[in-house]
């Protein structure tokens, strides 16, 4: 970032953006549940309308462009683990579909912009991930558990804690993305890329626990609309396409992401 040649803009994409770039990686919308669902229809306008204005992006000069999709394609996915030919379990009209419909037209503009104007497309469908720099209040699950341990406030579990996740260390999926961008023309995705370990989220919260030395307690609080009951990628195209798999497990990962928490938590007043 100290680089004379790196330059920050601050853009929203859901306007056109008029640059020259060689690469691009869209990974523009909140991600969080409590996050995307507070303003729902600027969500879906940030996957729809964000996606229109990077492939005009890409397309006006001749820019490769990466998509950050995501596994809530899938839904509350029936076929597990998860395939890319999976065509998912998606509820339309509910509380999570600006988010998941939203990233699947944004998959759908993605493979016309190909099939018309023969563009450089990469859709890598992204699997919990999670690590240090986090916001305190992101709300999703792994960020949650830790500043509460830490803070020795309750972990809160939705439901009876038992639907399952598997999450993918941030350095992991970095690795993957720019190995995915140097792909040739023709490896387009969509991709899976996360850790296939599979936990529960009660797993998680002993896991967090025991990490942090906290006594915090487990208070159970209602299951979100549509949360999915289980999630798991496959990622044999990720190893044959990328010659890519996760490296840091989740107790590592944990490991790194409460040193962080610990370190840049401010003192509660
Ligand atoms: O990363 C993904 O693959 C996608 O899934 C996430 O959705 P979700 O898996 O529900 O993410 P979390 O909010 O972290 O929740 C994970 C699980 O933990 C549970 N949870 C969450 C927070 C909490 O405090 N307690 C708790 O038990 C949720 O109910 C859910 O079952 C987000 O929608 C996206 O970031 C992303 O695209």
């Amino acid at each position: 970032m100290g680089s004379p040649m790196f330059e920050l803009m601050r853009h929203d994409v859901t306007f056109p953006l008029y640059v020259e770039v060689d690469e691009i990686y869209n990974l523009a919308c909140p991600a969080s549940p409590i996050h995307y669902q507070h303003d729902p229809v600027q969500t879906t306008k940030t996957s729809v309308h964000g996606a229109i204005n990077m492939l005009g992006l890409a397309k006006r000069v001749g820019a490769r462009i990466l998509q950050a999709s995501t596994s809530e394609v899938y839904g509350d996915p029936v076929v597990h683990p998860q395939t890319e030919d999976y065509w998912g379990h998606v509820n339309p009209i509910g509380f999570r579909s600006c988010y998941d419909e939203g990233k699947r037209c944004a998959e759908t503009l993605f493979f016309d912009y190909r099939r018309q104007h023969d563009l450089g497309i990469k859709v890598m469908r992204i699997f919990n991930t999670y690590g240090p720099r986090m916001h305190a209040h992101d709300g999703r699950v792994v960020s949650n558990f830790v500043v509460q341990a830490l803070r020795g406030e309750p972990i809160t579990i939705y439901g009876d804690g038992r639907q399952t996740r598997s999450f993918c260390y941030v350095d992991d999926l970095v690795d993957a993305m720019v190995r995915l961008m140097g792909t040739p023309h023709e490896v387009t995705g969509p991709i899976n890329v996360g850790n296939p370990n599979e936990f529960t989220m009660l797993t998680l919260a002993e896991t967090v626990l025991e990490i942090t030395g906290s006594s915090s307690d487990l208070v159970f609080k209602d299951l979100p609309h549509d949360d999915p009951q289980q999630r798991r990628p496959d990622i044999t195209l990720a190893r044959e396409s990328l010659g890519w798999q996760p490296t840091v497990e989740l107790e590592e990962g944990l490991r790194r992401t409460v040193e962080y928490f610990a370190r840049t938590l401010p003192a509660r007043a």
